[in-house]
């Protein structure tokens, strides 16, 4: 999770976009519920959340796309609910990319200028200038249909970044390429944002996008935004199930505390000490600590007379590579944990607590 968007902090306190109270109606429908959020100048915000749970109706109020039935839309502190799309200086990339396929790559990079009257000599200097951030400069000449799915991705953000746009917005920026590509193309999308440092709101559905690009992530269900936070905050201190599922950081536990352990699974695991991270637990919130975090990483196969062990049955053993990603049953629970080494553990392991690995919520 060691990206350049997460390693670089945003150092501005300025306003970027702001949401407040905003909400999207489509007849009966209410897709986007009082939706609240502050993005500084600078950062970029990942909206994460199901299918049909209103990310795009959010990204489509910001561009002016869809007139929010309540809430104002504020942009480096302009208040701009009212303003007309052409007018908020918003770069945005479709989900489609939307390419004109009768244009060459410069033809539909430089576009937005052209539409704004900028002179020639400007337009070349600028579109050369875009071209090469996204390494494409050879591909000036070439139609958008002789480009591949991660060549056109790039097209897509150069057009958007032409005008120099105050928030740029992606549709699910990398959802239509081969996952194969998907990694590569993150870390040069990662790389570009970075170097560009415009406001950013970034819509998608695949958690390890969010957590890679983004500095901030608000998890979205039923139009409303669940938890909202650094992608570290939401991954070790998850508010619910639905969003540690959602983040597939793990599953949440309910405990009962004794002086010296914590006991999960209605007591039929005691966990020592040693095995939980107390370091999170936000210690003045009242109902703090009634609750663990077990994440991929938090078990390990232990031998049977280990302390604060327990048995387990393997229900599922998949090889990946480096480990062995395992779905375990502890006395009727499901967790996911991964293993260094062979998978032909057998029906019946031995599980205990990594040093710290179980985190107290
Ligand atoms: N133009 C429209 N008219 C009526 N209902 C709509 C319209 N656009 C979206 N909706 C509904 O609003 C809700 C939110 O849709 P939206 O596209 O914002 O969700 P999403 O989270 O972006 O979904 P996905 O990830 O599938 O693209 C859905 O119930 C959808 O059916």
């Amino acid at each position: 999770m060691n990206t350049s968007a997460m390693s670089t902090s945003v150092a501005s306190t300025s306003p970027g976009l702001a949401l407040d109270d905003v909400s999207v109606r489509y007849g009966d429908t209410l897709a986007v519920d009082g939706v609240t959020i502050d993005v500084r100048e600078g950062e970029i915000l990942a909206l994460v959340g199901p299918s049909g749970c209103g990310k795009t109706s959010v990204l489509r109020s910001i561009a002016g796309m869809v007139r929010p039935s309540t809430g104002r839309i504020r942009i480096g502190g302009t208040d701009v609910t009212s303003t007309p799309p052409a007018r908020r200086n918003i770069g945005l990339v479709p989900q489609s990319y939307a390419m004109f396929p009768h244009m060459s790559v410069r033809g539909n990079v430089e576009y937005g200028l052209r539409a704004r009257g900028v002179n020639r000599a400007e337009r070349t200097r600028r579109t050369d200038e875009l071209l090469e951030l996204v390494h494409l400069s050879e591909y000036a000449g070439r139609r958008p249909g002789a480009l591949s799915g991660g060549q056109r991705q790039r097209v897509a953000l150069a057009r958007a970044l032409a005008i120099d746009p105050t928030v740029l917005l992606l549709d699910e920026p990398l959802s239509a390429l081969d996952p194969q590509l998907r990694a590569g193309l993150r870390r040069s999308l990662s790389a570009n944002l970075a170097q560009v440092g415009c406001t950013t709101v970034i819509v998608t559905h695949d958690q390890q996008e969010a957590l890679a690009l983004a500095h901030s992530i608000a998890i979205v269900r039923d139009g409303r935004v669940i938890q909202h936070g650094t992608p570290d905050d939401l991954w070790n201190h998850p508010v619910d199930e639905f969003v540690a599922d959602f983040l597939g950081s793990g599953r949440i536990l309910e405990t009962l505390r004794t002086p010296d352990a914590v006991e999960v699974l209605g007591g039929r695991w005691r966990i020592p000490e040693s095995g939980i991270d107390v370091t999170r637990v936000e210690r003045d919130s009242p109902g703090s600590g009634g609750r663990v975090l077990v994440r991929r990483d938090s078990l390990r196969i232990a031998d049977a007379d280990t302390p604060g062990s327990t048995t387990a049955r393997v229900l599922h053993a998949e090889f990946a590579g480096t480990v062995t990603r395992l779905r375990i049953d502890v006395h009727g629970t499901e967790l996911d944990m991964d293993h260094v080494g062979p998978a032909d553990l057998g029906p019946i392991v031995t599980v205990a607590a990594r040093d710290e690995g179980i985190v107290l919520l």
